[in-house]
C-alpha cells in the first residue's frame, strides 16, 4: 500500500485516483477548483466516463480515496505525488505549462521531505520534468533531492478505466534508476509491458504516439476524400489495408476529422517544439491541415445538396469529439456548428450525454430531446458523433419528417443501402455517390461480420 497524493481531479486525475484507490492504495485527490471538490464530496463526478461513478463511490466507502482543496492536508506524508494538470496550447501553439509550474512550485513550499517522488502525468514539453526538479530546488534547496518522473498517460475518454487497469504499455521516465524501481513498483498490480528510460524519451514517447494516430487518422480521411473522388470505398479500402499486420485496423476510420483535448493540442505542440528547435515538421503540418479541411468538407457537402445554406434548417446528431463522453473540447461537431451559423444556418441538435455542456457554448443551437425532434423539418441532417444509439435509428420515419430527406454521415455510422430504402439521400465519407448497390457473388467480397461491401455502384 502506497500513500499517494493527485494534483487535479480531471479526466486523468480522477481516473487515476480511482484507480490507484482500487488497487490498494491510499489516494487523497487535490483540485484548486472548491466546488468540484464539494462535489466530490458529496459523491458528484464532475464529466461523464462509463464506470468512474461506482469506482470513486465505492473507494470513498473503502476509505481509499479522499479529496480536498488544501496541499498542506492533502501532501503530507506521501510516498507519490502525481501531477494530472491542464498543458493548454498557449497562442503560439506550444504547450503551456505554466499550471505545472505554478503547482510544483507549491508543492516544493509544502513539503518536508526529499523521498517523495513527483511523477508527472500530464503531457508536457520534453524537458519539462528537469525544469521542474530545478524549480524545486530552486524554490526549496533543502530539497534539491526530490526526484520529478515523467509517467505519461495514455488512456483514453470514454473507456478510460479500462486503459488504465490494463494499458498497452506502462512507461516510466527518470534520471534515477531507483526512483524508476520506485515508481514501479505502484503499477505491480497491473499487468503490462513497462518501459524504463530517461525523462526526455519518455515526454518524447506521448507526443510522437499522439501525433501518430492522428496521422493515421488525418491519412484514411486524406484516402477518403480521394476515394470519392475515384468511386471507391474507404470502409472497404480501410478494411484491405489493416488487414496488413504492419499497418493495423486501428485508427482508421474516416470521418470529420480529430477532435479532443489531446490531438489537436498535442500535434500543435510537438510541431511547436520542433520548429523551435531547428526542425522542420512539414507532416505534422500537413496532419494538422488534413484536419481542419474535414470540417470544411462537411459544409461543401451540404452546400452540394442544397444549393446555399443561409436560412436552412440544419439538424445535427452528436456533439461531443467521440462516443461516451460529455468533452466537447476541441469537437468537430462544435466546429462544424459554429461555420454553420456563420453561414446563417438555423441548427438544431442531439447529444446523448453532451447537451448541457454544449448549450452553454453554443447558446444559439436549439437543443433537441431525441434524434427525431432534430430531424421534424430540417432540411439536412449531419451525423457527427457514432453513438451506438444512432445505429438504430428508425430511417423511414426520419425520412418522412424532414423537410428535404438529406443525410451526411460524417462517421459512415448508417447503412447507406438501408438508408436510400428508407427514403434518405444518404452521403457518407469517402463511399462516393450511393446510386446503386451491385450483387456480388464472390465470397471474397464479403466482409467478415457477414455483411455485403457497400460498394459504390457504376452508372
Ligand atoms: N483527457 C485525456 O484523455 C488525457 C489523456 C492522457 C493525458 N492527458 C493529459 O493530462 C493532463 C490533464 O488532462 P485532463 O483532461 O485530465 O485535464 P482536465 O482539464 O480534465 O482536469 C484538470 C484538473 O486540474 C485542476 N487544476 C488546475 N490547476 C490546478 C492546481 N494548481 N492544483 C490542483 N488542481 C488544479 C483543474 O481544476 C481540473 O479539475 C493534460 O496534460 C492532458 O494533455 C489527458
Ligand atoms: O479511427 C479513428 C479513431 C479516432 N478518431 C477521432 O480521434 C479523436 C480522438 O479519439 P481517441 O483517441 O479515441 O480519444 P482520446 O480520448 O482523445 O485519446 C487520445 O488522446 C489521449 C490524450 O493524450 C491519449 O491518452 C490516448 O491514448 C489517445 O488515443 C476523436 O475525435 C475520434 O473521433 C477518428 O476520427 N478515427
Amino acid at each position: 500500500m502506497h500513500e499517494i497524493a493527485i494534483l487535479g481531479t480531471g479526466y486523468v486525475g480522477l481516473v487515476t485516483g480511482a484507480c490507484f484507490a482500487e488497487l490498494g492504495n491510499s489516494v487523497i485527490c487535490i483540485d484548486i477548483d472548491v466546488e468540484r471538490i464539494d462535489g466530490l464530496r458529496r459523491g458528484e463526478i464532475p464529466f461523464y466516463e462509463p464506470g468512474l461513478e461506482e469506482l470513486v463511490h465505492r473507494n470513498v466507502a473503502s476509505d481509499r480515496l479522499f479529496f480536498t482543496t488544501d496541499y498542506s492536508e492533502g501532501l503530507i506524508n506521501k510516498d507519490f505525488i502525481f501531477l494530472c494538470l491542464p498543458t493548454p496550447p498557449s497562442s503560439n501553439g506550444a504547450a503551456d505549462v505554466t499550471i505545472l509550474r505554478a503547482a510544483v512550485a507549491r508543492i516544493a513550499e509544502v513539503i518536508q521531505s526529499s523521498d517523495v517522488l513527483v511523477v508527472n502525468k500530464s503531457t508536457a514539453p520534453v524537458g519539462t520534468c528537469q525544469s521542474l526538479q530545478r524549480l524545486i530546488s530552486t524554490v526549496n534547496p533543502r530539497l534539491a533531492g526530490v526526484q520529478v518522473l515523467s509517467n505519461p498517460e495514455f488512456l483514453r475518454e470514454g473507456s478510460a478505466i479500462s486503459d488504465f487497469m490494463s494499458p498497452d504499455r506502462i512507461v516510466i521516465g527518470a534520471e534515477d534508476r531507483y526512483a524508476a524501481e520506485r515508481l514501479r513498483q505502484v503499477y505491480e498490480p497491473i499487468d503490462a509491458p513497462v518501459l524504463i528510460t530517461d525523462t526526455k524519451s519518455a515526454e518524447m514517447i506521448k507526443y510522437a504516439s499522439n501525433a501518430f494516430l492522428a496521422t493515421k487518422i488525418s491519412f484514411i480521411n486524406e484516402i477518403a476524400d480521394i476515394c470519392e473522388k475515384v468511386g471507391a470505398d474507404v470502409s472497404v479500402v480501410a478494411e484491405g489495408m489493416g488487414l496488413d499486420k504492419r499497418i493495423g485496423k486501428a485508427f482508421l476510420r474516416p470521418g470529420v476529422g480529430y477532435g479532443g483535448s489531446c490531438f489537436p493540442k498535442d500535434v500543435m505542440a510537438l510541431a511547436h517544439l520542433g520548429a523551435i528547435h531547428g526542425a522542420d515538421p512539414k507532416l505534422l503540418k500537413a496532419v494538422m491541415d488534413v484536419n481542419t479541411h474535414q470540417f470544411r468538407r462537411v459544409l461543401f457537402k451540404l452546400r452540394e445538396q442544397l444549393g446555399y445554406i443561409e436560412g436552412r434548417t440544419i439538424g445535427v446528431w452528436g456533439i461531443s469529439y467521440k462516443p461516451n463522453t460529455d468533452d466537447i473540447r476541441e469537437s468537430p461537431s462544435v466546429e462544424i456548428m459554429r461555420l454553420l451559423e456563420q453561414e446563417g444556418a438555423e441548427i438544431k441538435a442531439y447529444d446523448p450525454v453532451a447537451m448541457p455542456k454544449a448549450s452553454r457554448r453554443l447558446p444559439n443551437v436549439r437543443m433537441c430531446r431525441n434524434v427525431y425532434e432534430v430531424a421534424e423539418g430540417a432540411d439536412a441532417v449531419l451525423l457527427l458523433t457514432e453513438w451506438t444509439e444512432f445505429k438504430s435509428i428508425d430511417l423511414k420515419r426520419v425520412a418522412s419528417i424532414m423537410r428535404t430527406p438529406i443525410i451526411i454521415d460524417g462517421r459512415n455510422v448508417l447503412d447507406p443501402l438501408k438508408a436510400q430504402e428508407a427514403g434518405l439521400h444518404y452521403v457518407g465519407v469517402g463511399r462516393g455517390k450511393v446510386r446503386k448497390y451491385r450483387e456480388v457473388e464472390s465470397d471474397a467480397l464479403i466482409h467478415p461480420d457477414g455483411e455485403w461491401s457497400t460498394l459504390s455502384g457504376e452508372d
